[in-house]
Parts: C-alpha cells; structure tokens; sequence
C-alpha cells in the first residue's frame, strides 16, 4: 500500500453529505503533503490504518513542546534556568512541578540540569504516575521501570520516606536507568538499614560484590539477559514487609492481605506508536530499525498483548487490598489498552476501575472504556499516553462482587 493510498482512506474520504469547505480542502492537503515528507514505511502505515490511527498525528511533533520537571525544592531555579537556555520555563497548569519548553531548545546546557536538579519527562507521562497518589511513606512498585523518568518522578514524591522497587527484564535500559537515578540523586538516602532486612541497592556497589552477595543466597540466580532484574530502595522494598531471608519464597495469594505494595505502575511494553517524537527518531535512525524494533512487536501481535495482560496481572497480584494500580502504555491501539485492562477486569473480582480525578483539568479524553482516559498528541499537545486506574478491594468488597 502507497503513503498516498494510506492518506486518501484516512483523510480524502469524508462522507458525501459533509462537503468539506475550501478551508479544510486546503488543511487536508498540507497534512497530506507534511505526511508523506516523513516517508513512514508501507509496513507502519499499513499497522497504523489497521489500527484506525490517523498517520498525520506524525506531522505534529514539532508542535509538541518539550517538558521538564524540577525536583522538589529547586524551583526558585526557574529564573537562572530560563537565562542559561534563553527561554521561558512556562508553567503546566495542570500538573504541578512541570515546565514546558519549545521542541528545540535543549536543557543539557542548563546547570539545573548537570546538576540533577531538573530532568525531562513528558507531560503525559507525569500524569500517569500522578494517578497513582503516591504519598510520602508509601511501598512503590514501578514494574516496568526502565529507562526510568516515572521512577525518577516516584522517588520525588516519595520523599525520604518509603520504598521504591523498580523492576526491568533488559538489563542495559536498567542500567541507563540506574545511572539516571544516580545523577538525580535519588534512593541514596532511602530507609533505615536494620541488619535483617534487604540491603538498599545503591549505585555505588560494585557488581563484584551484588553477585556475591547473590551466590550466598540459596534460591537466588543472577538475573540473565531476559529475566527481570530488581532495584531496591529502602530497608523493607523487594515485597514489602518480608526480611532478607524470606525474600525468594513465593507467597500465597492471602499473604497479599498483609504484605503487597501501595503503588503499582505497569507502563508496559508496547509499540509505542503514539509516542511522535520517538517514531520521528526513526527517520534519522532508519525505518528498517523502527520495523525490526517496532513492527517486529506488533508482528507478534498476540504474543505482546498477552506480555501487556500478564504483566498487569502480576502487578495486580502483588498490589496490597485496597491499593491502587495504575496501568498505562504510549500505544493509541484499542489492543493494547482498552482491550488488555476489559479482559483484566471481566476476570478479577476484586479489581476495580477508578475514575481520575485529576483528569478533569487534563487535555485528554475519555477511552473507548469508560473512567479510563487517552492523552492524544493532535490535542494535548503531550506524547500520546492511555491511562487506567485500577484499584484493588478488600476482600470483603470484592466478594460482594462475585455474589
Ligand atoms: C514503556 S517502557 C517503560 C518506560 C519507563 N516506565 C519509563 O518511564 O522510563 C517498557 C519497559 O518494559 C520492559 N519490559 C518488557 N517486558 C518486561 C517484563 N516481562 N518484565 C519487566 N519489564 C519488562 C522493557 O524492557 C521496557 O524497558
């Protein structure tokens, strides 16, 4: 299929009653022109049109500004900043600590920045982690964390207070994303160490020294390449509550009751098609990349949404009674957000969608399934992000359910 064909059924084909005005005659031919500058390969137009995706949201990426978030206490650095990039620092309204810039200025110039003091994370995605509520003391779990912005933004609001695990299956994003907590400064300062209880990781302790730590440990193998990896922050992260020595027993589901984490966000693996700036990257890095990284995963369609459906699921599982899930990927596929969280929710009694309420001074919109809400890069101006709260009832709760 042509780039040309793809933009007449997506864009030229308006129904015969609605005459489209000379205005927007003239506005679908320059998005259709702005397309096809970008070239997109037959094989992502054909993946975006099967999934009802409009490829012309790939000509706003210049309109997408760029967002940075400055910890927590380093505001007053907002003027300097703005003198170091020569640019205003505006404030989002609708989330508190981020800044938007223009797409083009870059902050490595900016002290803040070499400091730690400031990183970039989108809008959209400071949305997803603000969903969960964290608070000060809370047990997180950012399940997919790497390269790890969200975590980043976790530990901040964490405080100095409670645990943060965040769990990856490649260990060269972890490792990009345990450099970024590093320079952020962030974990280092986590918990008490009582003897008994799991060592905080830090990024100080050289590799020599986790894997012999880890050869003493009975059950416990080194991770290989493909099997998850694990951050600890604080005295009593890893499964919340457990000592040292339980740590690698499996639990049953009552244990969860007890033991289990406050916060879980699963941002999932996914094909990252509403993420712009990232497809725009292909055009430097090649379109065969972004078919053999991309398209390979949506190739294996069924394979990736069942990844998506197990890693909510085990989320959820390690999600204490009454604790809240945020579940969110940067697909705008029905596949792999509405459709992954309904078959979750049509076989977890115990799972409930939450409404965000925040979300009513968000520029998103509702999903396809109601209180779950899609950041779309033509209106938000953020990166395109689908975001679902799930909370987990009590035991008692969820049994009303099942009657
Ligand atoms: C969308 S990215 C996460 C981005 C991250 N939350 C952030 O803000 O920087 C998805 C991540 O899921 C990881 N992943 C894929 N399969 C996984 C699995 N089975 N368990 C844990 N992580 C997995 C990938 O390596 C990738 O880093």
């Amino acid at each position: 299929m042509s780039i040309y064909k793809a933009q007449t059924c997506l864009l030229c084909s308006p129904p015969a009653i609605l005459r489209p005005s000379a205005l927007s005659l003239s506005l679908i031919s320059i998005l259709m022109e702005e397309t096809s500058k970008l070239q997109l390969p037959e094989t992502f137009l054909s993946f975006l049109e099967a999934n009802g995706i409009d490829p012309s949201i790939y000509t706003h990426g210049d309109s997408i500004p760029r967002y940075v978030r400055l910890k927590p206490g380093f505001e007053y650095l907002s003027q300097e900043i703005e003198s170091e990039i020569s640019c205003k620092l505006e404030k989002v309204k609708w989330l508190p600590g981020f800044y938007s810039i223009p797409p083009d200025v870059h902050i490595a110039r900016s002290k803040a920045y070499q400091q730690g003091k400031m990183y970039g994370i989108d809008a959209a995605s400071g949305a997803a982690v603000s969903a969960l509520g964290i608070s000060p003391g809370d047990h997180v779990l950012d399940l997919c964390a790497a390269p790890g912005a969200k975590l980043c933004m976790m530990l901040d609001l964490l405080g100095e207070m409670g645990t943060a695990t965040g769990v990856d299956v490649a260990r060269h994003r972890l490792a990009a994303c345990r450099t970024m907590l590093q320079k952020y400064g962030l974990g280092g300062s986590f918990g008490d160490d009582h003897e008994d209880t799991f060592k905080q990781w830090t990024s100080r302790r050289p590799y020599k020294e986790r894997k012999q730590e880890a050869k003493t440990m009975n059950k416990f193998v080194l991770p290989q390449n493909g099997q998850p990896e694990i951050i600890f922050y604080g005295h009593s992260s890893g499964v919340v509550g457990l000592k040292k020595k339980e740590l690698y027993r499996s639990l049953d589901q009552k244990d969860y009751a007890y033991c289990g984490y406050d916060k879980v966000l699963v941002d999932a693996e996914c094909t990252h098609d509403g993420s712009i700036k990232h497809i725009q990257k292909f055009e430097q890095w090649g379109w065969n990349t972004l078919e053999r990284r991309v398209l390979d995963a949506e190739r294996t369609d069924r394979n990736l949404t069942a990844l998506q459906l197990n890693l909510l699921r085990n989320g959820f599982r390690l999600l204490k009674q009454g604790g809240t899930l945020v579940y969110s990927t940067c697909s705008l596929t029905l596949a792999q957000n509405e459709d992954v969280v309904d078959h979750f929710l049509a076989e977890s009694s115990s799972a409930e969608l939450q409404e965000i309420e925040t979300a009513k001074d968000w520029p998103c919109r509702s999903g396809r399934t109601p209180k779950t809400v899609r950041f779309e890069p033509s209106t938000s101006a953020t990166s395109g992000l689908f975001v679902a709260k799930i909370r987990k009832l009590p035991n008692k709760e969820a049994e009303k359910n099942v009657l």
